[in-house]
C-alpha cells in the first residue's frame, strides 16, 4: 500500500491533506457528542433529584447541536473532496501509465504476462479509486476506534481487554480468508485472461464479420460460460466457508460486546456510576466494537483491491533496457557509411530459436535495398533491429562506424521513417494522420509538408474524394468519421513516412494493399522519392522488388543471395525461382 498511497499523495497534495484533516475531525465529532450527551443526561438526572439545572446546561445542548451540524458539514465536504480526489487520481495515474508505456521496450509488449499487467493497470487507473476512499475511511475508523478504546481504558482497562480478546479471533479469521481469496485470485489469473479475451472477441467490431459468417458466436459464448462458471464455483465455495466461519466468529465478538455492556449497566444499577456515564460508556463500547469490526472489513476490502494494484506497481517497476546512454551521441545528420551489421544474431525471449543468425550486412548510404524471403524468415525482425526497437542478442549494428547503442535513441529515431506492415490507423483527421509523421512541425510549413507528402504517397487522391478533405475525421470510432479501404489507409500511412525528414526510409510491405495501378504509380516515383535517402523495402511482390538497386534474399535469418535483379535472375538461385513462380502465375 505505501507506494499506492504515494501515488495518491502525488495526484493532489492539497486535496489529500484536506481530506485527511476532515476525516480526523469527522472521527473526533462522535466521541465529543457522546461526552456532551453525558453532561446533559447527568444534568437532567440532577433535576429529577429536585436539584437545579447545572450552570451552562443550555450551552451544552447548543454545543451538541453545533457538533451535529459540524458532523453533517464535514461528511459532505469529505464526499466532495473524495470525488475531486477520484478524478485527480485516475487522471494522474493514466498520465503516468502513458508516460511509462512510452518508455518501455517493444519486447515487453510481446510478453503476454507483461501485456496482461499493462491491460489491467490501464483498467485500474479508473477502477480502483474505491481503494483510495476505503483508505480514508480506514483512517477515520482507526481514529474513532482509538478514541473509544481510550475512553473505555480510562474507565476500566479490563473491560477493554475483554472487548479486544473477543474481537481478535474475528480479525484472524478475516485475515485468513482475505489471504485465501488473494491466492485464489492469483491462481485464477490465466483463466481470467482467457475469459477477458473471449469477452472482447465476442463483442468487437474487428471480429464481428468472421463470427457471423463462420457461426462462431455461440461457440465462443459457450466457452466463456464454461470458464466463468468454473471461476464462479470456486469463488462461491470460498465465499460459503467465509460466511460460516465469519458468522461463528461474529457470535464471539457480539458476546464480548454484550459482556462489556452488561458490566456497565450493572455498575449503573448499583449506583457506582451515573446514568450519564453509563450512556457515555455504552456508546463508547458500541462505537469501539462496531469501528473495530469495520476496520477489519475495510481492511479486507483494501487488501482485495490491493491485489489488483500489485499489477500496476509491477508495471511501474519494469525498467526499459533499450535506453540512451548518458552523454549519448546525436545521430549523424548526413549518413556517410550507412548501416553495418556485424555477426548479428537475435532470438526472441522465451524462444531459443535464432530468428536472425550471424548476419553480416552493409547497407550503404543512399542505397535502395529490397529484402525478400518467405514468411517468417526474419525480415521484419531485421527492421526492428536496425531501428533499435530491439538490441541484438549477439553482435553489433554500426551506423557510420558507431554502435547504435551509443546514439541518443530519440535522435536516432528522428532520422528514420518507417511504416510497418501493421501500421496504425489513427482515428483522427486525415491531416493528423499524416502530420504525426513529424509531430513537432507546426504552422503553414506543416500544411505544405502534409500536402506534399500526400501527393508523393498517392494519398492526395484519396483525400480529395473525402467530403471534408484534410479535415475529414477518419475511422468509425467517432461521430462523422469516414472509414477508408485497406489500400487507402496504406496510402495515408505512407504519406506519414514521407512527412518525416528522415535519411533512412523503411517500408515494410508498402504496396500490400494497393491496387495494381497504384502500385505501379508509386514505384514509378520511388526512385525520385528516395533520392538522397537510404531506403529499405520489404515486399513479396517482385514487381516492387525489382525497382531496388540491390536485393537481399533472407532465409532462416541469413542473407543467402545478394545482388541486383538481373544478376540474381541470371544466377538462377532462390530469387530467380521465387520470381519465376510469381511471374508464371500471372501469365
Ligand atoms: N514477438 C515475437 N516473439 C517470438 N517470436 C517471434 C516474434 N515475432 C516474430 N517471431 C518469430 O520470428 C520469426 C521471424 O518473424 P518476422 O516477422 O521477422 O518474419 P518476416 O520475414 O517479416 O515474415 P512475413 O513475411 O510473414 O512478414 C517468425 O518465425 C516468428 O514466428
Amino acid at each position: 500500500m505505501p507506494p499506492v498511497l504515494r501515488i495518491v499523495w502525488q495526484s493532489g497534495r492539497l486535496v489529500v491533506g484536506g481530506n485527511i484533516a476532515l476525516r480526523l475531525l469527522g472521527a473526533v465529532i462522535p466521541i465529543a457528542m457522546l461526552a456532551v450527551s453525558k453532561v446533559i443526561i447527568d444534568g437532567i438526572v440532577q433535576v429529577s433529584k429536585n436539584q437545579p439545572l447545572p450552570e451552562w446546561f443550555w450551552a451544552w445542548v447548543a454545543a451538541e447541536f453545533g457538533l451535529a451540524l459540524l458532523g453533517g458539514l464535514t461528511g459532505r465536504t469529505i464526499g466532495f473532496l473524495d470525488s475531486l480526489l477520484a478524478d485527480r487520481f485516475s487522471r494522474h495515474l493514466s498520465i503516468r501509465i502513458m508516460e511509462k508505456a512510452a518508455r518501455l521496450d517493444l519486447l515487453s509488449y510481446e510478453d503476454p504476462v507483461f501485456y496482461d499487467k499493462l491491460e489491467r493497470a490501464r483498467v485500474q487507473a479508473t477502477d480502483r479509486i474505491g481503494m483510495v476512499h476505503a483508505t480514508g475511511t480506514l483512517l477515520q475508523q482507526v481514529v474513532m476506534a482509538a478514541g473509544f478504546c481510550a475512553t473505555i481504558f480510562w474507565f476500566s482497562p479490563w473491560l477493554l481487554v475483554l472487548l479486544i480478546a473477543c474481537i481478535v479471533p474475528a480479525f484472524l479469521g478475516e485475515s485468513h480468508f482475505a489471504f485465501l481469496g488473494y491466492s485464489l485470485s492469483l491462481r485464477q489469473t490465466p483463466v481470467r485472461r482467457q475469459i477477458d479475451y473471449l469477452r472482447v472477441l465476442g463483442a468487437s467490431r474487428e471480429s464481428a464479420k468472421e463470427l457471423k459468417l463462420f457461426g462462431l458466436a455461440g461457440h465462443f459464448t459457450r466457452q466463456f460460460e464454461e470458464l466463468s462458471n468454473g471461476i464462479y464455483e470456486q469463488n462461491t465455495s470460498l465465499g460459503r466457508r467465509r460466511l460460516f466461519a465469519g458468522a461463528a466468529l461474529s457470535l464471539l465478538t457480539t458476546s464480548g460486546y454484550y459482556g462489556a455492556y452488561v458490566y456497565v449497566v450493572w455498575r449503573a444499577a448499583t449506583g457506582t456510576i451515573t446514568p450519564g456515564s453509563m450512556t457515555f460508556l455504552a456508546g463508547a463500547i458500541a462505537g469501539a466494537s462496531s469501528n473495530i469490526q469495520s476496520i477489519f472489513s475495510t481492511f479486507a476490502s483494501i487488501a482485495d483491491q490491493a491485489l489488483f494494484l500489485t499489477d500496476l506497481l509491477a508495471f511501474f517497476s519494469v525498467t526499459p533496457k533499450i535506453t540512451s546512454k548518458p552523454h549519448a551521441l546525436p545521430a549523424p545528420r548526413a549518413i556517410r557509411d550507412g548501416f553495418r551489421m556485424e555477426h548479428v544474431s537475435f532470438s526472441y525471449p522465451g524462444n531459443p530459436r535464432r530468428v536472425v543468425e550471424g548476419l553480416d550486412l552493409h547497407l550503404a548510404a543512399g542505397e535502395r535495398v529490397a529484402l525478400v524471403g518467405e514468411n517468417g524468415q526474419g525480415k521484419t525482425t531485421l527492421v526492428k533491429l536496425l531501428t533499435r526497437l530491439y538490441d541484438p542478442t549477439e553482435g553489433r549494428i554500426l551506423l557510420d562506424g558507431v554502435d547504435l547503442r551509443d546514439y541518443d535513441l530519440e535522435s536516432l529515431h528522428s532520422q528514420i521513417g518507417v511504416i510497418f506492415q501493421d501500421f496504425v490507423r489513427y482515428e483522427m483527421t486525415a491531416r493528423a494522420n499524416i502530420a504525426v509523421g513529424q509531430i513537432e512541425m507546426q504552422g503553414p510549413e506543416r500544411e505544405r509538408r502534409v500536402k506534399e507528402a500526400a501527393r508523393k504517397s498517392l494519398a492526395a487522391d484519396v483525400i480529395d474524394r473525402l467530403p471534408q478533405g484534410l479535415n475529414q475525421q477518419l475511422g468509425r470510432r467517432f461521430e462523422g468519421g469516414v472509414d477508408l479501404s485497406g489500400g487507402e489507409w496504406q496510402k495515408v500511412a505512407l504519406a506519414r513516412a514521407y512527412m518525416r525528414d528522415a535519411q533512412f526510409l523503411i517500408l515494410d510491405e508498402p504496396a500490400a494493399a494497393l491496387d495494381a495501378r497504384s502500385e505501379y504509380d508509386l514505384f514509378q516515383r520511388f526512385a525520385s522519392l528516395t533520392q538522397g535517402k537510404t531506403a529499405l523495402l520489404i515486399s513479396h511482390r517482385f514487381s516492387t522488388v525489382r525497382m531496388a538497386d540491390r536485393i537481399l534474399v533472407l532465409e532462416g535469418g541469413r542473407v543467402v543471395e545478394d545482388g541486383c535483379h538481373e544478376r540474381l535472375l541470371a544466377e538462377g538461385g532462390r530469387y530467380s525461382a521465387m520470381f519465376e513462380l510469381q511471374a508464371a502465375s500471372y501469365r
